[in-house]
């Protein structure tokens, strides 16, 4: 296989990035029109169920309709949404799902594109039925593996960001026999530029959108990694940043202490000699960031017994922009992501992800971390 030819997936990069930003201009509709001060005082997490459903029923149709025998590992599944009480809820989803499979063909250059090809098969000619459309959310049910081509789908990632106006993205990644071979993340809320005043979280509902919002990253095996405006334009390379010391990096982590161990982290920092507070978004929009080189390292440590599996589709797409934008990525012991042994990273622990020249540091003091805290079997 010829492994630096641009033109080698394409198609999978072009159909990956018209199914992401019809899926974030989805979730933003749903934000700007559900999410309310009374939904968050509330806790009632409905907007991002409605968000999630119709995320990945938008996904996965087009996806299904391109690559009819792929298949997707996707976060969500209809169980729940063919309950009897679900019946307004899928209303809503049929609505706004159908709604976006029609819209964006003509308002996306690169669909329009692919689809005038005529081995695909047009959607948005006639509406999905509840049943296609179920059927649709269904198609992420695939255990993955480490043979043949395979998708993974996060429809909201970060979907405690979504539910504040903070980070949240829609993620997707294209993997071949288990190495993930295209990532496309769409950041609806992230802004173009970073030195740019970081959106106020907790704005909620109607307004205009600030226009520098909404980034959209892309990565291809071998071919680097890129940003552009969600809505459109010209796409721009991206790279980690050059930093001559340790001591110059900043670490980006999760919101949730329950995701990643906070106060691990801040030893680590102190063996590090890190400085700088660490910048805490949710969401793979970390992996992102660090890719343009916001932030430097991402640390996500292992919590309590550290038994916890993470998904695959919580990291395919952020660690090939990573890895394409200059960096290493691999969890805490230092051994490489494994996306092929299903739906899971079972055979990983944590995830560690900087420049590839300081990974070891990183990764040693980790370990030191670890060990003080009588975790170092982790
Ligand atoms: N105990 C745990 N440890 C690590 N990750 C967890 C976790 N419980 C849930 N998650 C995952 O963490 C993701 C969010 O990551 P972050 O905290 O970096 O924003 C969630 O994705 P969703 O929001 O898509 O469900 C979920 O899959
Ligand atoms: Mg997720
Ligand atoms: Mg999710
Ligand atoms: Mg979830």
């Amino acid at each position: 296989m010829s492994s630096s030819s641009s033109a080698q997936y394409a198609l999978e990069r072009s159909i990956a990035i018209s199914a992401v930003e019809r899926a974030c201009s989805l979730t933003d509709k749903v934000f700007r029109n559900l999410v309310t001060a009374d939904t968050v005082t509330k806790k009632d997490k409905s907007p991002v169920t409605v968000g999630d459903y119709s995320a990945q029923a938008v996904v996965n149709a087009i996806l299904g309709s391109h690559f009819p025998e792929d298949p997707i590992v996707g976060e969500e599944d209809s169980k729940d949404l063919q309950k009897p009480e679900s019946e307004a809820l899928r209303k809503q989803i049929f609505g706004l799902a159908n709604e976006a499979l029609k819209n964006s063909a003509q308002e996306c250059p690169a669909v329009a594109e692919a689809e005038s090809k005529p081995s695909t098969q047009a959607l948005g000619d006639r509406e999905l039925t509840e049943k296609e459309l179920l059927a649709a959310i269904d198609r992420g049910s695939a255990e993955g593996g480490a043979e043949g081509r395979c998708w993974a789908l996060d429809p909201i990632d970060g979907t405690k960001g979504f539910l504040r106006g903070g980070q949240y993205a829609v993620c997707l990644a294209f993997m071949v026999d288990g190495l993930v071979q295209v990532g496309v993340m769409g950041c609806p809320n992230l802004p173009h530029d970073a030195s740019s005043a970081k959106p106020k979280e907790g704005e909620f509902g109607a307004g205009e959108k600030r226009s520098d919002l909404g980034t959209l990253f892309i990565a291809v095996r071998g071919q680097g990694a890129f940003q552009r405006p969600i809505q459109g334009g010209k796409e721009e390379k991206i790279t980690m940043r050059q930093i001559s010391s340790l001591s110059e990096a900043s670490f980006c982590e999760s919101v949730e202490a329950g995701h990643s161990s906070h106060g691990t982290n801040a030893r680590i920092a102190e063996l590090l000699g890190i400085t700088a507070p660490s910048v805490r978004m949710d969401s793979q929009a970390k992996y992102a960031s660090i890719s343009r080189g916001d932030g430097d390292v991402y640390l996500r440590l292992p919590v309590g017994d550290g038994s916890y599996q993470e998904k695959i589709w919580d990291h395919a797409s952020g660690s090939l922009l990573v890895e394409e934008a200059g960096g290493k990525v691999s969890d805490i012991r230092g051994k490489s992501l494994n996306f092929g042994v299903g739906r899971t990273l079972r055979e990983n622990r944590g995830v560690v992800a900087s420049r590839k020249e300081v990974h070891s540091k990183v990764i040693d003091a980790v370990r030191k971390a670890l060990e003080e805290e009588g975790r170092g079997h982790l």
